[in-house]
């Protein structure tokens, strides 16, 4: 069966929720425009935590052909972790998705595969999908050893699930060097850790859970990259940072089969 393409905006600490509605309004307007109807494309928005009951009302209530993400989860279920957030909350805010291990909570927030892995158990047993964040720093790539860092992460964070939650998951390999740095991996340099992850999985469950398991690119995305990097064989869509805070360009991103490849 065809993987249905995913493209996901991580707003991460931008927007009020104020600010969000005018967004959100914005991004649906646009895509309504263009006649963009959610069923070729999984198209979501993960705001702020602070922010996701508003774009969830609005969602639902005008019937916005998006789905609901957030940006981190508690690997605790409930009880004294004073500034957490459990996947029970997320679920009964109709959140579909999850990031977890973006680099940045990686890098500032000390989260290791292990916490990760945890993390994604949890979002999964809520009935939630996870985005699992992978991908190498600058010094890596430089060395040559981007392949085996990132399958290494993808273990790492795996390990435990079985092959019929993996199937279900979202993959994102996002090369720290390209994270709003303007520098976006080529699509050959995204294709070669996509391919490499799709593998790794065939590897480590079959080949039907590799076939069915989606892997995103994120760095830099833009809807003037899009469609080339969409190109790809192991590439099932995008996390795209900072231009998912713009609508019209978010909204091209989200329509890339109509840009020119
Ligand atoms: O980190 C990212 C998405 O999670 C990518 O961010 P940019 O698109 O701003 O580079």
């Amino acid at each position: 069966m065809a993987r249905t393409p995913i493209i996901a905006g991580n707003w991460k600490m931008n927007l009020n929720h104020v600010e969000a509605t005018g967004l959100v309004q914005k991004l649906a307007w646009t895509l309504a425009d263009k006649q963009f109807d959610g069923k070729k494309v999984d198209a979501v928005v993960i705001p702020p935590f602070t922010d996701l009951r508003t774009v969830q009302t609005l969602i639902d209530g005008d019937r916005m052909p998006l789905q609901l993400g957030a940006q981190n989860v508690s690997q605790h279920d409930s009880g004294a972790y004073t500034g957490e957030i459990s996947a029970d909350m997320l679920a009964k805010l109709q959140v579909k998705y999850v990031v977890v291990g973006h680099s940045e909570r990686r890098e500032y927030f000390g989260e290791t595969d292990e916490v990760i892995g945890a993390k994604a158990k949890k979002v999964i047993e809520a009935g939630m999908t996870p985005i699992i964040c992978v991908g190498e720093g600058l010094d890596i790539r430089k060395e040559g050893r981007h392949v085996e860092y990132t399958l290494a992460q993808v273990r790492g964070t795996l390990e435990g699930l079985t092959a019929e939650q993996v199937a279900g998951l979202v993959i994102a390999y996002e090369p720290v060097w390209a994270i709003g740095t303007g520098e976006v991996a080529t699509p050959d340099d995204a294709q070669e850790v996509c391919g490499a992850i799709r593998q790794e999985v065939a590897s480590l469950y079959d080949e039907a859970t590799a076939e069915s398991v989606r892997i995103q690119y994120g760095g830099s995305v833009k809807a003037g990259s899009i469609a080339q990097i969409m190109a790809q064989p192991d590439i099932d869509g995008a996390l795209v940072g900072g231009a998912s805070l713009q609508a019209e360009e978010f909204a091209a991103i989200v329509r890339f089969y109509d840009l020119p490849a």
